[in-house]
C-alpha cells in the first residue's frame, strides 16, 4: 500500500444530497442556451437527456461548445435560459453546501491531468477526500482501492513526472471516481495521448461504466468513436443531435 503522510485533517462528513428517483435522466438540459460575452452561441435550446449507468461519447469541431456543455454539468458555467438538472436536482438554483454535494456525485477528468507535481501520486488521489473530511482510516482503505482500478497499485509512492502521459491520466482517472460518484465526465482525456494509451484510457473509462458509472466523454477522435461502439451525439452550430451514422464523423 502507497504511504501517506496524513497532512489532511478530518472533519465529520456530511449527509449526502437528496437523490431523484431511478427513473430520471441522471443528466437533463431542457432548452439549454448558452453564450459567452464574445457573442459566441454555445448551446441555443438545447434538450439532452442521459440515462443513469450509460456510456456516451460527445463529439463535434472545435469551438463548438463540448467543454461548455459539462462545464454547465458540473456547475463551472451558467446557462443564458434553460435548465440544467443532474440526478433531478437543477444545478441552476442550488448553491453554497447543496451545490458542494451535487458536485460530489460528478467526477470530472480533463486533456490535461491536473496533477500536483510536488505530491505523490497516492497524495493526489487521497487529496480530494481529505478536502471532504473523510476518517484517515477511511482514506487509507479507498486510495489503493482507486489506484488499482486504473492499474497503477504500485506507483502510488511516485512523483508525477515519474508517470508516462497515460499513466498521469490515470491518476486522474483514480482521483476523480475515488470520491464514488454517480457521473463521470471526460473533457477530451484522449487529447494528448498516444492511440495506445487512448484506447487504454478508454477502456477503463468503459470497465468503470460497467460497475455502473454514467460517463459522458467529449472526443475529437473518430478511430476512439469507432472502437467505442457507444451512442454518440454531435455539436454543431449551437444544436446537439445524435449520430447516425458515424461515417459523417470520418473527416479526412
Ligand atoms: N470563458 C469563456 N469566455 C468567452 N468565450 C469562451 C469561454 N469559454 C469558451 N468560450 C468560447 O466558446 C466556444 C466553445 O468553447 P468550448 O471550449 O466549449 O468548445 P469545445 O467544443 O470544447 O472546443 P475544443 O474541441 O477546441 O476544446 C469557443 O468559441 C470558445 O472560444
Amino acid at each position: 500500500m502507497p504511504s501517506l503522510s496524513p497532512p489532511f485533517s478530518s472533519k465529520p462528513q456530511q449527509p449526502q444530497a437528496p437523490q431523484a428517483p431511478e427513473s430520471a435522466p441522471i443528466l437533463h438540459l431542457e432548452q439549454v442556451t448558452k453564450s459567452y460575452r464574445s457573442g459566441r452561441f454555445c448551446l441555443h435550446n438545447v434538450d439532452f437527456q442521459l440515462a443513469a449507468g450509460t456510456f456516451t461519447l460527445l463529439t463535434g469541431p472545435s469551438g463548438a461548445g463540448k467543454s461548455t456543455l459539462l462545464k454547465l454539468f458540473y456547475g463551472a458555467e451558467q446557462p443564458d435560459r434553460g435548465q440544467v438538472l443532474v440526478q433531478g436536482q437543477s444545478v441552476n438554483r442550488l448553491q453554497g453546501r447543496a451545490l458542494a454535494y451535487l458536485r460530489r456525485q460528478v467526477g470530472v477528468i480533463f486533456q490535461d491531468y491536473k496533477l500536483l507535481e510536488r505530491r505523490t501520486i497516492a497524495e493526489n488521489v487521497a487529496f480530494v477526500l481529505a478536502a471532504r473530511g473523510l476518517a484517515w482510516s477511511e482514506i487509507q482503505r479507498r486510495v489503493p482501492a482507486a489506484l488499482s482500478l486504473v492499474g497503477l497499485a504500485d506507483r502510488g509512492n511516485c512523483f508525477p513526472d515519474a508517470l508516462s502521459g497515460g499513466e498521469q491520466q490515470r491518476v486522474s482517472i483514480a482521483r476523480a471516481i475515488v470520491g464514488h460518484p454517480r457521473i463521470l465526465l471526460a473533457d477530451e482525456p484522449t487529447g494528448n495521448l498516444d492511440r495506445h494509451n487512448a484506447l487504454q484510457v478508454l477502456k477503463i473509462l468503459q470497465q468503470l461504466n460497467k460497475k455502473g458509472l454514467t460517463v459522458l466523454m467529449t472526443t475529437h477522435d473518430p478511430h476512439l468513436v469507432e472502437m467505442a461502439q457507444a451512442p454518440v451525439w454531435q455539436i454543431k452550430s449551437g444544436r446537439l443531435s445524435p449520430v447516425n451514422n458515424r461515417d459523417i464523423l470520418i473527416q479526412p
